[in-house]
C-alpha cells in the first residue's frame, strides 16, 4: 500500500498578466505547498476500486468524473500498465476553493503510480501529463516552492520558505475557476518583484480576488479579519478562491486568528509551510 500527501497548494501571489487566444491566461504565480491536505492511498487490486472518504467526500460522491481516476486512467495509457489499482482519497480540503485540492489529488495519483512502476517523477513525459489533467497539476506534482509561469505550468524552483504558521480559511461558498478567470478585467498589473519568495510573495498581489469577491462577497469578510489580526505577516485569497491563508509570525498568534475564525463557524485547517 502507498499512501501519498496531497498538500493543499497556495498561490502566495497571483500576478494574471494576459488573456491567450486559446482561452486561458498567462500567470505569474509563486506556489507554495502546506504541510497538510487530502491523502491517496493506492495498492494493486483485483479490479480497479474507487473509494472517497473524509470530511469533504460528499462534494465528490455524487459525480463519477474525478481528478483521481482521471490521473490513473492517463498513466495507464501513457505507461502501458495494464494491472487494476485499488485507490482511497481521503477529501479533507473544501471542493473547488482555490487550494488546488483536485489537482493535488491528480498529482498525488500520479506520483503513488510513478512509484509503485519504476516510473522517474522527473520525467518530461510525466509532466506532460500532469499538464493535460490541469494547469495547476504540474506544480502539484512538483510540490515544492515555485514559481509558474505560462498557464502556471511552467515552473521554476525556488529557495524554500521558512516553516510559517499558515490558517486556512474557507466561508463555505464554492467558486468556479473558470467563471472568476472570465470577470478577471484584462488589466496587467505587471510581473512579480524579485528577492527572497517571502519578499516577493509580500510585494505581490493576487489579481483574481477583485473578480473573486464580485462572485462571492464573503471573501471580504475573511480577508478582513484576518487582516486585522496581531500577528500576521500576509491574508491573501489563494487562486480562484475562495480560500484564503494568512501566514503567521509565530503559533501563538495563528491561534488567536483561528479562535476568531472559529466565532464566524468558517472551515479553517492549521497548517504551516511545507
Ligand atoms: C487559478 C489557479 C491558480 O493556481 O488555481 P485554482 O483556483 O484552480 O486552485 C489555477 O491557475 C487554475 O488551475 P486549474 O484548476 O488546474 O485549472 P484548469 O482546470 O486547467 O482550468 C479551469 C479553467 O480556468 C481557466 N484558466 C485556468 C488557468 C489559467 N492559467 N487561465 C485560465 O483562464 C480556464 O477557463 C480553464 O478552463
Ligand atoms: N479529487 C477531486 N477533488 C476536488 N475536486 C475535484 C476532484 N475531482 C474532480 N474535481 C472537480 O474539480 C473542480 C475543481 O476542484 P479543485 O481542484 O478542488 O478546485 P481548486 O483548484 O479551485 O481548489 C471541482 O469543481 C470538482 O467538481
Amino acid at each position: 500500500m502507498i499512501r501519498e500527501p496531497a498538500p493543499a497548494k497556495l498561490n502566495l501571489a497571483l500576478h494574471v498578466r494576459a488573456r491567450r487566444p486559446d482561452g486561458y491566461h498567462d500567470l505569474e504565480t509563486l506556489f507554495a505547498f502546506c504541510r497538510d491536505g487530502d491523502l491517496i492511498e493506492l495498492a494493486p487490486a483485483e479490479a480497479n476500486r474507487f473509494a472517497i472518504a473524509g470530511p469533504f467526500a460528499a462534494a465528490l460522491e455524487e459525480s463519477t468524473d474525478n481528478l483521481v481516476t482521471r490521473a490513473a486512467q492517463a498513466f495507464a495509457t501513457a505507461f502501458g500498465v495494464t494491472r487494476p489499482h485499488a485507490i482511497t482519497l481521503t477529501k479533507n480540503l473544501p471542493v473547488a476553493s482555490g487550494i488546488g485540492g483536485g489537482s493535488a489529488d491528480a498529482a498525488a495519483t500520479l506520483r503513488a503510480l510513478a512509484r509503485l512502476h519504476g516510473v522517474p517523477l522527473d520525467r518530461p513525459d510525466l509532466h506532460a501529463l500532469a499538464a493535460e489533467l490541469g494547469a495547476d497539476v504540474p506544480a502539484c506534482l512538483l510540490g515544492r516552492t515555485a514559481i509558474g509561469r505560462g498557464r502556471g505550468d511552467a515552473l521554476r524552483p525556488v529557495p524554500g520558505l521558512p516553516s510559517l504558521p499558515v490558517l486556512l480559511v474557507n466561508p463555505g461558498v464554492p467558486v468556479s475557476t473558470a467563471a472568476v478567470f472570465a470577470r478577471w478585467d484584462g488589466a496587467d498589473r505587471g510581473p512579480l518583484g524579485g528577492g527572497d519568495p517571502l519578499s516577493v510573495a509580500r510585494a505581490g498581489r493576487n489579481d483574481l480576488e477583485p473578480a473573486a469577491r464580485a462572485l462571492a462577497p464573503e471573501i471580504d469578510e475573511v480577508l478582513a479579519l484576518l487582516s486585522a489580526q496581531p500577528g500576521v505577516l500576509l491574508a491573501r485569497m489563494s487562486g480562484s478562491g475562495a480560500t484564503c491563508f494568512a501566514l503567521f509570525e509565530d503559533e501563538r498568534a495563528r491561534a488567536v486568528a483561528r479562535d476568531a475564525v472559529a466565532e464566524r463557524g468558517w472551515w479553517r485547517l492549521e497548517t504551516a509551510l511545507a
